[in-house]
């Protein structure tokens, strides 16, 4: 045995009261005390080699159709995995060689607080069998979003000319996109007359923000050449994003849009001759919360011609703001209509429509007072053209649906088809608001990925999420090392705010070798080259575990400026070579970048060079579609990326489950020659399987996998021991792991079969934030839970049945009024829950848990209100209300 070896304890909240039910024969083990044998070679056992694990008669199966109903328990085994433990070692972790820091020296071990527990990370785990990968899933196929290769041009689509050279010689875009083509074709050619509505659905990344710009742009354009025309015009085009960042870089692709040259060079005019001059008056101007009403004031009554909004603040300015001029409106986008509704906006936008259209009636009744023209002209405008309205959806949900009944007049539906010997223009009538027959759902295509992206999933135990986390990001970057071009940027995805922050600051802070004062990166707010950090938050990092590399976090909970600095800094990190030369490798180094985020990045954002998107947590709303948004920050406009998920053995039936969601009809994909259509309908949408222990090996590195394992848990040991040192970092893990347990809670309810927090071992999980409490004294926010209301009807009786009940679903008891914990959501509930928004069942959630309360006659959010945010703590406040 090895002296060095620590115990590895189990205490009894993790240990099953019953034998497993899908086990012949228990191997699970309450270890007190196990030898370790010297020839227990991480990795190298022959059970974990082989796909196949004999000693299950019930493994947990990927893929194959797990029967569903109660959860089952959880099969744990003393895994065979453990490190082998040198006595002296240099850790290759980071590229400063660290003293060695094993679980042998670990301090706090030798003096465990009461109630900590030390648990190794490579026993008590679910084993998982991993299903073969289909070879068709593995090859990348041809893009679906990249710029057509046929003879389509702008110009042939008969866009403005100025506008064209613009997009060729500033802009570097030569050939439309299928939605581009589309869309252009369907707008352009239409009759002042007979403008009709528009209903774009098409794939991430595929250049939607310009199918709806250039249109816009071009309509107006013409107007410059009247005498009269100037910026007091008002606004003549409204489009309207869900989040402040979305808003924001669609603000920013206008901008660059509208410096165009005003004056096209005549060919036919001798040298030097040059087209009519057109007057600079179409300037844009971006309206969102956080900004102060009256600098927005001052910009509205100078006039914004073209004006980007988010619809609280832009619903605000039309209610308040007397000198917005909008009643000359011709356009209004909704752009991500789909999120635009999840969010709670409809009233909103109803508001904003009804807002819109009194203005113009009463503007034009004005007009016609002093009609002096007659007919369309009057007052100098033309009234003739109505407003037309384009709605950007992924998905045409009920909701969406009603929307567009009541914002679309006779739309046309434009789809990107990649299939480049589909006609030019796809597009069709779906119903208007006046006609009541159900629209033709089949006619919208099933949103997926690009079909160039590669997905891939790791099956990952709780207890070893936060190292395997952290060996792919250095994998990734490794890689990105090797082929730059590919984009040398990661998006990490994360459930709610609190575990954002918690792994920046980890990873911040954190490092091999270090005292116990000693912080690896202090909070300066300040990169490495000592630039003040733009915000006073500071949001960008570096990190002892991953060279070369910043790491930014943006989350909802942050103020505005610190959101924007992040997406800014995040966007402009470029792949240029570090200045600085590594010790260990005198190689300059490519700058790396990651952003750790919640939902708020996964809808429109466009970031450049983003070679992999990584789904930490899986997403606790929208389904299929929002895990498509996700990873489609990835592989835009026919460039690959990849896409991981992180699945937890209970979770496995997801993989299906999201591939089911978003396969469906995969005619819109491109076959590559000598591919059969019906090859590359198999394996559209498909995720393949990938062993977690590989990234382990590739992350960390090492002679064999039993190096790896070491430096895991040398890692682990090292987060932990940043977690024990101070009481700010131990309340950041806490806090990161409650907020993730309720964010789990908010899977709707036809998820629970795969996503219920009753199936999680909170034991594990805890590990996964670096966490040695016992997860029932892991303390509660005073308002948490159901030990805060009235005595609960049935007491918890274990520890772990005690930390569990703070996060299952509470239940009102109508004769007592008391709150119980809920074993299993009536049926009843559970049916009238699929009906809820996902806003709703974060109200729900977070008033079940006493984060709301009455202010001033209004329900306000809590202190933790923000945990879940999406869209900052006002826009709950909101739903609230
Ligand atoms: N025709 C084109 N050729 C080359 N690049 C293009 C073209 N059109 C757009 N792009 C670029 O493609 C990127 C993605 O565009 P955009 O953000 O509009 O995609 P999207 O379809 O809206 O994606 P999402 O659904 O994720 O919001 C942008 O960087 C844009 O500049």
């Amino acid at each position: 045995m090895d002296d060095e070896f620590i115990l590895n304890i189990d205490l009894d909240y993790t240990k099953p009261k019953k034998k497993s039910n899908y086990a012949t024969k228990s191997v699970e083990t309450s270890v007190t005390a196990f030898s370790l044998s010297a020839a227990c070679s991480f990795f190298s056992s022959p059970s974990v080699a082989s796909p196949v694990r004999q000693k299950q008669s019930r493994p947990l199966h990927i893929g194959q159709g797990e029967p569903s109903g109660p959860p089952r328990k959880r099969q744990r085994v003393l895994s065979t995995l453990k490190p082998k433990i040198p006595k002296v070692r240099t850790s290759a972790i980071s590229d400063t060689p660290q003293p060695e820091a094993s679980e042998g020296q670990d301090s706090a071990q030798t003096s465990k607080p009461a109630g900590h527990v030390i648990s190794s990370l490579f026993t008590s785990n679910p084993v998982v069998e991993l299903p073969p990968v289909p070879m068709a899933s593995t090859k990348i196929q041809a893009p679906s979003n990249a710029p057509l290769r046929d003879d389509s041009t702008f110009e042939g689509l008969g866009l403005n000319p100025l506008l064209t050279s613009h997009l060729r010689d500033k802009m570097n875009i030569l050939k439309p996109t299928a939605v581009q083509r589309a869309s252009l074709s369907a707008i352009l050619h239409q009759s002042q007359s007979d403008r009709r509505d528009l209903f774009i659905q098409s794939q991430t990344g595929s250049g939607k923000t310009l199918s709806f710009l250039l249109p816009i742009i071009h309509d107006l354009l013409p107007l410059s050449s009247l005498s009269y025309i100037d910026r007091s015009i008002g606004t003549l085009a409204i489009i309207v994003a869900p989040t402040r960042e979305l808003a924001q870089q669609i603000s920013e692709v206008l901008n660059t849009l509208l410096q165009m040259r005003l004056r096209e060079s005549d060919p036919d005019a001798s040298d030097g001759d040059l087209g009519p001059r057109l007057t600079r008056w179409l300037v844009s101007g971006l309206l969102v919360g956080g900004g102060t009403r009256t600098h927005d004031k001052a910009r509205l009554r100078k006039g914004l011609p073209i004006l980007v909004a988010t619809p609280g603040r832009l619903l605000d300015h039309l209610q308040n703001t007397e000198s917005f001029k909008v009643a000359k409106c011709r356009w209004l986008v909704l752009d991500e209509a789909d999120r635009l509704m999840e969010l709670g906006f409809r009233e909103t936008l109803d508001g904003i429509i009804k807002a819109l259209d009194g203005r113009r009636n009463l503007a034009l009744a004005a007009a016609k007072n002093g009609d002096t023209f007659g007919g369309e002209v009057i007052g100098g405008w033309n009234w003739g053209p109505r407003r037309q309205t384009i709605l950007c959806s992924a998905t045409i949900r009920e909701d969406v649906q009603k929307l567009a009944g009541t914002a679309l007049h006779n739309p046309l539906i434009i789809k990107g088809i990649a299939n480049e010997s589909a006609p030019p223009v796809t597009a069709r009538a779906i119903r208007s608001s006046t006609d009541n027959s159900s629209a033709p759902e089949e006619s919208i295509a099933n949103f997926i990925p690009p079909s160039q992206l590669s997905q891939k999933y790791l099956v990952v135990p709780l207890k070893l999420r936060l190292v395997t986390l952290l060996a792919l990001l250095r994998a990734i970057l490794t890689q990105a090392q090797r082929s730059p071009a590919s984009g040398n940027k990661i998006i990490v995805f994360f459930s709610c705010t609190d575990s954002v922050d918690f792994h920046w600051e980890l990873l911040r802070g954190a490092a091999m070798d270090q005292d116990d004062e000693e912080e690896s990166h202090q909070s300066s707010g300040e990169d490495e080259k000592g630039h003040a950090a733009p915000a006073k938050i500071p949001v960008l990092a570096r990190s002892a575990f991953l060279p070369n590399t910043t790491i930014f976090r943006l989350h909802g909970s942050l103020p505005l400026p610190a959101r924007q600095a992040a997406v800014k800094g995040f966007s402009m990190a470029s792949a240029s070579k570090s200045t600085k030369p590594t010790p260990s490798n005198s190689k300059t180094k490519i700058e790396m970048s990651i952003i750790f985020c919640t939902s708020v990045a996964s809808r429109g954002l466009d970031l450049p060079l983003v070679r992999a998107v990584v789904q930490y947590d899986l997403p606790t709303e929208g389904g299929a579609t929002e895990y498509v948004h996700r990873v489609g920050r990835t592989a835009r406009v026919g460039k690959g990326g990849e896409a991981w998920a992180f699945v937890a053995p209970e979770e496995v039936e997801w993989v299906k489950w999201v591939e089911g969601g978003v396969q469906g009809e995969s005619s819109t994909k491109g076959d590559e020659p000598g591919e059969s259509t019906a090859g590359a309908k198999a394996s559209a949408g498909k995720l393949v399987p990938v062993d977690y222990e590989k990234i382990l090996l590739s992350g960390f590195g090492g002679s064999s996998k039993g190096d790896a394992g070491q430096r895991a848990t040398d890692i682990q040991l090292a987060f932990e021991r940043w977690v024990l040192r101070d009481k700010s970092h131990s309340a950041l893990a806490q806090k990161g792991f409650q907020s993730h347990m309720r964010a789990y809670t908010t899977h709707p309810s036809d998820e629970k079969h795969i996503f219920h927090v009753r199936n999680l071992h909170v034991g594990h999980l805890a590990k996964a934030f670096a966490l040695r409490d016992a997860p029932s004294n892991i303390k509660s926010a005073p308002s948490q839970g159901p030990s805060s209301g009235p005595k609960q009807a049935a007491a918890p009786q274990t520890d772990r049945m005690k930390a569990k009940a703070k996060y299952l679903p509470i239940s009102r008891n109508d004769a007592t009024g008391a709150n119980s914990v809920s074993p299993r959501p009536s049926k009843a509930k559970e049916r009238a829950k699929r009906k809820l928004t996902v806003a709703e069942r974060m109200q729900e959630v977070m008033k079940a848990q006493g984060k709301l309360t009455k202010k001033d006659g209004h329900i306000v959010s809590g202190g933790g209100a923000h945990e879940f945010q999406v869209a900052g703590t006002d826009a709950l406040e909101r739903l609230a209300r």
